[in-house]
């Protein structure tokens, strides 16, 4: 008995086969789990050449902050979990990294964007956003996942767009590995039959089943879709046949329609956001001045500030150079570590979007933490005559790229008369509020029932009234922060209340006083 029979070392050789395949195989594994780990370094890697030394600015692009944002979220998770060995260990415990809601939340920022600016998707995912802020090109996968999360939200106007942008690019893609076309055609057809393109959803299903005869939901779909349009035409296989061709002809017509949403002003706020600059009719236009105040006030005689005066009716002034470069980056990091995403409740879809950054109630600001905080409420005072002692403390917000603040008022209504019970000391009668920064594009205040728009400058700060000296609500003073475009702002409130101002007011810069 031997082990070298031949014939037991046929048998064992069986053994040899497959254990090199099963080596194969993981080292096939291997190089693919390494593959995608280098794929992902390079595309960090390059990532840190572009943005490393002008963080502030690369940041500033809404596609950047979003690529930026997924790279440490999504694309990070799925790497941890292979490379989770080669990642030390204090890397998890102590370094910030992104949440999945800023994920979710940059993609809907940048929809936002596209939304107010009228921004065209395949300009927006060539990264031709602005000639100087230019931005890497998206790819395809890249848009797919836009879609899939406009998607998930059942925003399907936005789905849309960007799956038929992914489509586009993976047409004028080389390597097509990324994402499969069946997967975009399936949410095109779905989101295209949502808006009411009933022939192009057909069209889309079909293109499914030539790639995949037997997709079992394409099928379905496909007769659904005919019997719907077979219903609407009210005709015969043989009209239906014809109806489709003379579309087919002419190109199908793809409508895709906006939701109309809650804010009856949408338009007109957007609108606004987007006009650049004060639209006023020359007649009030006559009637704004421009001067230097001091007030007589031994804080302002020796050096007055200069008040522009932006809107009349309500009435809103611009502080000019009111707080210096220095002063700004120390309340910027007093601030910092204390801003939390402050997000706002979508009434319609029942979702939380995350709108701004800002510093919670009980963080803001206090006058007794920071000298330059102090010397701000003084200088408040003594522009505007209103005691400072109700004022609320400073609230610094920042917000990114797609950061905005929907239409509002700053005062409470008689609905929700107990908002401010707990300041004690009434409504809040004025607004005060700096810009800490310029900003690139975007991001002014408007007043959108009379067409006011503001542009932030850093140093300067605005203010106005927003009660009316009977202490009723001004409705003309409602206000929005529109998104940012391209930049970064930065800004301080300081709301005065009524309680103190009974003597004050009547000798303020308010004409109506
Ligand atoms: O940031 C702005 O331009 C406006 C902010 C605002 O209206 C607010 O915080 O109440
Ligand atoms: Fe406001």
């Amino acid at each position: 008995e031997s082990f070298t029979s031949t014939t037991h070392l046929t048998y064992l050789f069986n053994t040899e086969v497959e254990l090199a395949k099963q080596l194969e195989s993981y080292l096939h594994e291997e190089y693919e789990r390494l593959d995608r780990v280098e794929k992902f370094l390079n595309i960090i890697k390059d990532e840190i050449r572009q943005a490393q030394g002008k963080e502030e600015n690369y940041f500033g692009n809404p596609i950047n902050a979003y690529l930026f944002t997924k790279h440490l979220t999504v694309d990070w998770y799925g790497i941890e979990e292979i490379a989770s060995r080669a990642i030390s260990k204090d890397m998890g415990d102590n370094w910030v990294f992104p949440a999945f809601e800023d994920y979710t939340g940059s993609a809907i920022a940048l929809m936002r964007l596209q939304d107010t600016y009228k921004l065209n998707t395949s300009e927006l995912a060539s990264g031709e956003i602005s000639a100087n802020f230019k931005s890497r090109k998206l790819t395809a996968v890249e848009c797919y996942d836009l879609g899939r999360i406009a998607y998930t939200n059942k925003d399907f106007y936005h789905t849309l767009m960007w799956m038929q942008e992914a489509l586009d690019q993976l047409e004028k893609e080389e390597n097509k590995t990324s994402v499969n076309k069946v997967d975009i055609l399936d949410h095109l057809a779905y989101a295209t039959s949502q808006q009411g393109n009933l022939e192009h959803a057909l069209a889309v299903t079909e293109e499914i089943l030539n790639i995949v005869p037997d997709h079992v939901r394409a099928r379905n779909n496909k007769e659904y879709y005919e019997d719907l349009i077979r219903n609407q035409t009210l005709g015969s296989d043989e009209e239906l046949k014809l109806f489709r061709r003379v579309k087919r002809i002419n190109n199908i017509q793809i409508k895709n329609d906006r939701p109309k949403d809650y804010l009856d002003e949408r338009e007109a706020y957007e609108a606004l956001c987007r006009s650049n600059g004060p639209e006023l009719s020359p007649k009030i236009r006559a009637k704004l001045f421009c001067h230097y105040r001091h007030n007589n006030h031994p804080y302002l005689i020796l050096r007055p500030v200069r008040e522009e005066q932006l809107l009349n009716d309500p009435a809103v002034y611009l502080y000019h150079d009111i707080i210096s470069d220095k002063d700004i980056d120390e309340i910027k990091k007093l601030a910092l570590p204390r801003l939390q995403r402050a997000v706002v409740r979508d009434a319609e879809t029942d979702t939380f979007k995350p709108a701004t950054y800002r510093i919670s109630k009980s963080a803001w600001l206090r006058n007794e933490e920071s000298p330059i905080v102090a010397r701000l409420s003084r200088l408040i005072e003594a522009l505007t005559n209103l005691s400072m002692a109700t004022a609320e403390d400073l609230q610094v917000a920042n917000y990114g790229v797609g950061g905005h603040y929907e239409p509002h008022f700053d005062f409470a209504r008689k609905t929700e008369k107990d908002a401010f019970a707990s300041f004690g000391a009434g409504n809040r009668i004025a607004t005060w509020l700096t810009y800490f920064t310029d900003v690139e594009k975007g991001g002014a205040t408007v007043f959108t029932a009379r067409n006011g728009y503001v542009k932030p400058k850093k140093g300067s700060a605005a203010f106005w009234y927003n009660l009316h000296a009977s202490g009723e609500g001004d409705y003309t003073t409602r206000h929005a922060a529109c998104p940012v475009l391209i930049g970064n702002k930065w800004v301080g409130n300081k709301w005065i209340h009524e309680r103190g101002q009974e003597f004050r007011r009547r000798c303020s810069v308010d004409p109506m006083a």
